[in-house]
């Protein structure tokens, strides 16, 4: 599992190790990381130019550092000095080096192939400064490729907001823990391909971090897996209330998603039974309404719903429930706070922001602190869907999920119906609402890419969702081919498989 944690964790857990240490030892292991990372990203460190953004902070402090280390090794590096102050120890070391402060910014950042951020890490406020401004874009219209100590600066490192201009970086090198503005969107975006450098912090930090990504393993030993004496019904039996004469596709495509996804039956409540029986015919159909179709361990309700009446019925049940697109919009809050059984709400951000009282740029904007309220108003668990897949729960202290699986292929019409489907067949079978949320997003993120790229996933490490070691974009992030929801259904058991593989002594 990678976990993510706050700036304030992050520095009481390096002023704990810095108490104990010599002075400027954290610094030099930060440093040697970097130019480590830097070196790997250059095809030869001997005669290669590289120019450090260099702002007035520690975080300057380590480039410059790192900076000494590279010229050492032969490169040419000079310093573009953007603050008021400077780390005089760093810029010595790197004038010790052989490095040099630049007295022609432009004309170095035009000739670089190398640029190392070093504006602001973690004590940044806001955007980048105006003097920073035309500086960044030099550097990133020099071609060189551009790596961002610590967190590309004009990033909010606990929240993933980007409020004015940002460093777009290739690859960040990150000391100690992530940050959860470098796995939630808009920031990490910004920060390409991620690396952590380990500076011996890990065992202080606290025990609850703000943020978890699951890797295979983790989701491994959560799948639901029948016992030799499981029936059907003890694997759990999932309702999918969904579709409407307007919309008898989503029931399909819900239907299709539950079918994969560990419970023993499907059963179908609405009017496109039809629809879903000519491809489906495993599933058991019903007209409705929910409270007389039947026994189920969990409901999911919404997909393509339009008017039809139900939602306050299937949140009157005593059993997990899934409320998905037009569920959101006809649901009662306070009903929803007053269940006893758990509910997961999965609106994308337009659904959120109508929930929030706010428009979806707002959600969009600070998607990590939208689905903490959204959770704590409604007394529910939250999955906000879109770039970075989020899952909170209710209670303030539990970190909230990241989904690192997606690729932006599912932004295609119907995915989000296969996922609430699969996401309610997993409560079904015994998942919390927590638990089905990420490990629904995880395969439902996996199987797209499997489906747009024809085959290749995600490594059991999370290698190609998030490729820490290798210092390039994500294979498989951006790359396939278009896919359909439906294709994304069907790669749902290769992916689940794939998943299944990762468990300790498969
Ligand atoms: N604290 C530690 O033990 C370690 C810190 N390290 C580095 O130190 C960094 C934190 O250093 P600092 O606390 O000095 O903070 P930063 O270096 O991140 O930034 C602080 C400085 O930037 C200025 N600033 C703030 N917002 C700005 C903006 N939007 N535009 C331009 N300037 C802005 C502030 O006035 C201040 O001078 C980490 O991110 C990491 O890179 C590493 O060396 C590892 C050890
Ligand atoms: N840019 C993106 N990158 C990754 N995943 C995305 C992106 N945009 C949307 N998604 C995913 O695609 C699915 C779309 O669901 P939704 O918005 O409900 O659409 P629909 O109702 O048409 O199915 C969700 O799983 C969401 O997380
Ligand atoms: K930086």
């Amino acid at each position: 599992m990678r976990t993510a944690y706050r700036v304030q964790d992050v520095r009481a857990a390096e002023a704990a190790l810095m108490a104990r240490l010599p002075e400027g030892a954290l610094m030099r292991r930060a440093a040697a990381g970097l130019a480590g990372a830097c070196a790997g990203l250059l095809r030869r460190v001997y005669g290669a130019r590289v120019v450090l953004l260099v702002g007035s902070g520690d975080n300057g402090g380590d480039a410059l550092y790192a900076g000494a280390l590279l010229a050492r090794r032969g490169a040419g590096v000079s310093a573009v000095r953007l603050g008021r102050r400077v780390h005089e120890a760093g810029l010595d070391a790197l004038v010790r080096a052989g490095g040099r402060v630049a007295d022609d910014p432009y004309g170095v950042l035009a000739r670089a192939d190398l640029v190392v951020d070093g504006i602001t890490g973690i004590g940044g406020r806001g955007g980048l400064r105006p003097e920073a401004v035309p500086v960044v874009r030099a550097a990133r219209e020099s071609g060189a490729v551009v790596v961002a100590v610590d967190l590309p600066s004009g990033v909010d490192a606990d929240t993933g907001a980007v409020e004015g201009e940002a460093v777009r970086a290739d690859a960040t090198v990150t000391f100690g823990a992530y940050k959860p503005g470098l796995l939630v969107d808009p920031a990490r975006e910004y920060a390409g391909a991620l690396r952590l450098v380990d500076i011996g912090i890990r065992d202080l930090l606290p025990g609850a971090p703000e943020l978890q990504a699951l890797q295979h393993a983790d989701v491994a030993r959560l799948l639901p897996v029948p016992a030799a004496e499981s029936d059907k019904y003890r694997r759990g039996v999932v309702g999918v209330v969904a579709g409407s004469a307007r919309y008898p596709g989503a029931a399909v495509l819900a239907v299709a998603g539950a079918l994969r996804g560990g419970a023993g039956a499907v059963r179908y409540v609405g009017p496109a039974g039809d629809a879903v029986l000519a491809r489906y015919p495993e599933t058991l159909v019903h007209p409705g309404p929910p409270g007389r179709a039947g026994r189920v361990q969990a409901w999911v309700i919404g997909p393509g719903l339009a008017d039809t009446p139900g939602v306050a019925d299937v949140l009157a049940s005593d059993v997990p429930v899934l409320v998905d697109a037009d569920g959101l919009r006809l649901l009662d809050p306070a009903a929803v706070r007053a269940r006893p059984a758990p509910t997961l709400l999965t609106p994308h951000a337009g659904e959120a922001a109508a929930l929030l009282g706010t428009v979806r740029e707002d959600v969009e904007a600070r998607r990590l602190d939208a689905v903490r309220e959204l959770a704590g108003r409604y007394g529910a668990t939250v999955l906000l869907k879109g770039s970075t897949t989020l899952v909170a729960d209710p209670s303030p202290g539990v970190p909230v999920r990241v989904n690192p699986t997606g690729t932006p292929w599912l932004a295609t019409a119907g995915s989000g119906d296969v996922l609430s489907g699969l996401t309610g067949s997993l409560l079904a079978a015994g998942l919390t609402a927590r638990d089905a949320g990420s490990v629904g997003a995880y395969l439902h993120g996996l199987a797209a890419r499997r489906a747009a790229t024809g085959g290749a996933g995600v490594s059991p490490t999370g290698a190609g969702a998030y490729p820490y070691d290798g210092g390039r974009a994500a294979p498989g992030a951006a790359g396939g081919a278009p896919l359909t929801a439906h294709e994304v259904a069907r790669a749902l058991p290769g992916a689940w498989r794939d998943v299944a593989a990762a468990a300790p002594g498969a």
